[in-house]
């Protein structure tokens, strides 16, 4: 059958994969794990994201004194990773499938070079048939380095690798225009861009999640942005990962509808890079304008108004309207020393090229 999407990236909630008593549901694994096996067979690449290591190590361990959380999250992954990606390893087998295990951190997506060794490793694993499951490496990754959560980790995946579609699996059907619990609210089909979802969401999340839909939401739309397909479904129904890709029609999900404009893969890694912006950019009314409109152009002293930190050659800045709100992201191409010499000045070099910059 012929599929819309060849290479796609998957992402699998905790919840998903947790029984309500925490242990780890092996048969909705293995239901999964039969679902890409399928896909994978039809010529589908398939890159996994897989949360579920602290809630698999929880039932494994019973420690003797309380641990604080950065202990108990250090503790449990490192033992429930072990036994995730043994799981797995096995489930895949079954079907002579290899499997190889990325374990990462935000700070592996800071430096272009560690980006493009990812990417060359997942890449290489494709090349060879080998599915790669990603989750973040939670033994080293504590409080200020950590992703949001997986949701987060899975975008930066699902465009550093380009994929066509990233599916978000978690325990409920979609987006709700309401509260998921009242009966008189229904999932949210297709969302366009723009469309403001702030008064749907709420601050809940399901017992074993970290970032809750707001994360999800935020996510799925900068991604889709980017041109790619986002889909919110349920890991929890059956068939759902086979459905979504051969009855897109008539399976339930939130659908978020990508953008046609393409992005170059060093604007997505920019545009995801914000986490590691050094200082701001500010740019005058005239800039602001010239930029919101269609044309390509890079940031030039004599539209800056002031800088605000100190960053060196190729890091990354926030660009500030004049208003003083954010409107993108970008690699410098001088140090701010530099940039403060040139400010206000005309016929200088750009500060932040074109190539370079990402307008949200
Ligand atoms: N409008 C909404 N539509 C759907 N889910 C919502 C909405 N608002 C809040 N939620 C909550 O978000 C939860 C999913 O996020 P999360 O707990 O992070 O899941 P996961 O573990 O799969 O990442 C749902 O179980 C639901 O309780
Ligand atoms: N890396 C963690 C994932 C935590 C997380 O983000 O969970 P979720 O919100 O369910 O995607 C783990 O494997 O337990």
């Amino acid at each position: 059958m012929k599929q819309e999407f060849t290479r796609i990236a998957v992402k699998v909630g905790s919840n998903v994969l947790t029984r309500r008593d925490g242990t780890l549901d092996v048969t909705r694994m293995s239901a999964l794990v039969d679902q890409i096996a399928e896909l994978h067979k039809s010529g589908v690449e398939i890159i996994l994201i897989s949360s579920g290591a602290v809630a698999s190590g929880r039932s494994e361990v019973h420690p003797q004194k309380k641990l604080d959380s950065v202990d108990q999250r250090q503790l449990f992954s490192a033992v429930g990773q072990a036994k995730l990606i043994n799981r797995y390893y096995e489930l895949f087998r079954e079907h002579s499938i290899p499997v190889g295990q990325v374990l990462t951190t935000k700070e592996s997506f800071g430096t272009r070079r560690h980006y493009l060794n990812q990417k060359n490793c997942m890449t290489v694993m494709l090349e060879n048939s080998v599915i790669p499951i990603v989750n973040e490496n939670d033994t080293i990754s504590v409080s200020e380095l950590m992703f949001t959560d997986n949701d987060e980790l899975s975008g930066l995946i699902a465009s550093m690798m380009d994929a066509q579609a990233l599916i978000i699996l978690s325990n409920i059907d979609g987006i709700y225009n309401g509260s998921p619990a009242d009966p008189g609210s229904s999932v949210i089909r297709e969302i366009d861009h723009g469309k403001d979802l702030s008064n749907y969401i709420q601050a809940t999340k399901s017992s074993f999640g970290r970032g809750g839909m707001l994360t999800k939401t935020n996510i799925a739309r900068k991604v889709a942005d980017e041109g790619i397909t986002v889909i919110i479904a349920n890991g929890k129904r059956d068939h759902i990962l086979v459905d979504l890709l051969q009855h897109p029609k008539e399976t339930l999900c939130t659908r978020f509808i990508p953008s046609n404009a393409p992005v170059s893969s060093v604007k997505k890694w920019i545009a995801h890079s914000e986490g590691f912006a050094k200082g701001e950019i500010h740019i005058n009314e005239c800039a602001t304008e010239v930029l919101n409109s269609e044309k390509a152009v890079s940031i030039l002293p004599i539209g800056i108004t002031h800088i605000v930190g100190e960053f060196e050659k190729d890091d990354i800045v926030r660009i500030m309207d004049f208003q003083g709100n954010q409107v993108g992201v970008g690699k410098v191409n001088c140090d701010s020393k530099q940039v403060q010499e040139a400010i206000g000045k005309h016929g200088k070099k750009p500060v932040v090229h074109y190539d370079y910059l990402y307008i949200e």
